[in-house]
């Protein structure tokens, strides 16, 4: 019993020490291994909790269909703290809380009989995982709006310059791109001068409301700075692009702001190609958000557009951070 109790011990700081999600995610799995020594387990979060994570985050799904999931579920949020239960399957159901909420549950099958000790340890190590995964994601956000902030930022970028992603082709759909665009709230100097921070704050809130709303669950929205935003989005061409980001334009230039009326957006984009660098890319949706602005703002402009000459896109020694 000891044993297991100091196990649980280091497995938790092992936990708490990791400072990515994937490896967490893969700290977390290994410790179930190793605890349940050949059993097999699952992970399940409630769906509030997921739709701010990601769904990867679930797994083991042959050990229950989702109907199951949902009366297991059920029951464990009405369960009183540090409860298991048995399910007629035979499958031992540890509720994962943290500040009395249940957050999910992790579904047990094993031939061999737990002690006690060990499922405490297990759940309070689930609880540990959940809580730490939180903390990375919240470390993710930008306060004010709740998108992704501007450190994220750079590491999407890389990851999906590095080929990851990239979303196969379905059934005789045509291969998709990644595409990057800047938005820039157009004049917004002078919603701070007229109304005030406060109510630039709200403005910059709502536009990234209706950023969020625009954009698939695929794609990331960032809060790039300020009045600026980022997002990484993945179509067919070009012209896709373009259109989807008109779509978002108009869809912002027709939003009725309750203090301030109308705002509108300029946008720059870009298509991801395994340039060297971030700087590179982000330079080149920002030539074309210029362009926006140059040709009177509330417009859209694409890179592939302007017909910059090479010799003006030599920008490897610009450092963004
Ligand atoms: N309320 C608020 N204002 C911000 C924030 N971050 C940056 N700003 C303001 O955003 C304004 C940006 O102004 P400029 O860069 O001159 O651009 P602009 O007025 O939007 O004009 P264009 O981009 O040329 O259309 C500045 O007044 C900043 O103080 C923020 O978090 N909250």
């Amino acid at each position: 019993m000891d044993k297991v109790l100091r196990c649980g011990h280091e497995w938790a700081i092992a936990l708490t020490e990791q400072l990515d999600d994937s490896d967490l995610d893969d700290v977390y799995q290994c410790i179930l291994e190793k605890a349940l020594n050949g059993g097999t387990f699952g992970l399940w979060l409630n769906r509030t909790f997921v739709a701010d994570l990601l769904p990867s985050f679930i797994y083991g799904n042959e050990l229950v269909n989702s109907l199951e999931v949902e009366s297991y579920f059920a029951r464990a949020a009405n369960l009183p703290l540090n409860q298991i239960f048995l399910t007629r399957k035979g499958l031992i159901v540890l509720p994962i809380r943290h500040k009395e909420k249940t957050f999910g549950m992790v579904c047990i099958s094993s031939v061999g009989k737990f002690e006690d000790t060990l499922l405490v340890v297990l759940a309070y190590l689930s609880s540990v995982y959940i809580n730490q995964l939180a903390t990375l994601h919240h470390a993710r956000l930008d306060p004010l709006t709740e998108l992704l902030n501007r450190q994220t930022f750079e590491q999407k970028v890389v990851q999906i310059m590095a080929g990851a992603g990239f979303n196969q082709p379905r059934g005789g759909q045509p291969e998709r791109a990644w595409f990057l665009a800047m938005i820039d709230i157009d004049h917004f100097k002078s919603v701070n001068d007229t109304y005030g921070h406060v109510i630039g704050d709200e403005v910059i809130l709502m536009v990234a409301q209706l950023l969020k709303q625009n954009f698939r669950a695929e794609d990331y929205v960032f809060r790039y700075g300020g009045e600026e935003f980022a997002t990484l989005f993945q179509c067919v061409s070009d012209t896709a692009a373009m259109q989807a980001l008109e779509r978002l334009r108009e869809v912002v230039s027709a939003h009725r702001f309750p203090q301030v009326g109308r705002v509108t957006v300029s946008l720059g984009f870009v298509e991801v190609r395994d340039f060297c660098q971030v700087t590179s890319l982000v330079n080149r949706a920002d030539m074309a958000l210029y362009e926006s602005k140059h040709q009177g703002r509330n417009r859209v402009t694409a890179f592939s557009a302007l017909n910059v000459p090479e010799s003006q896109l030599d920008d490897s020694d610009i450092e963004l951070f």
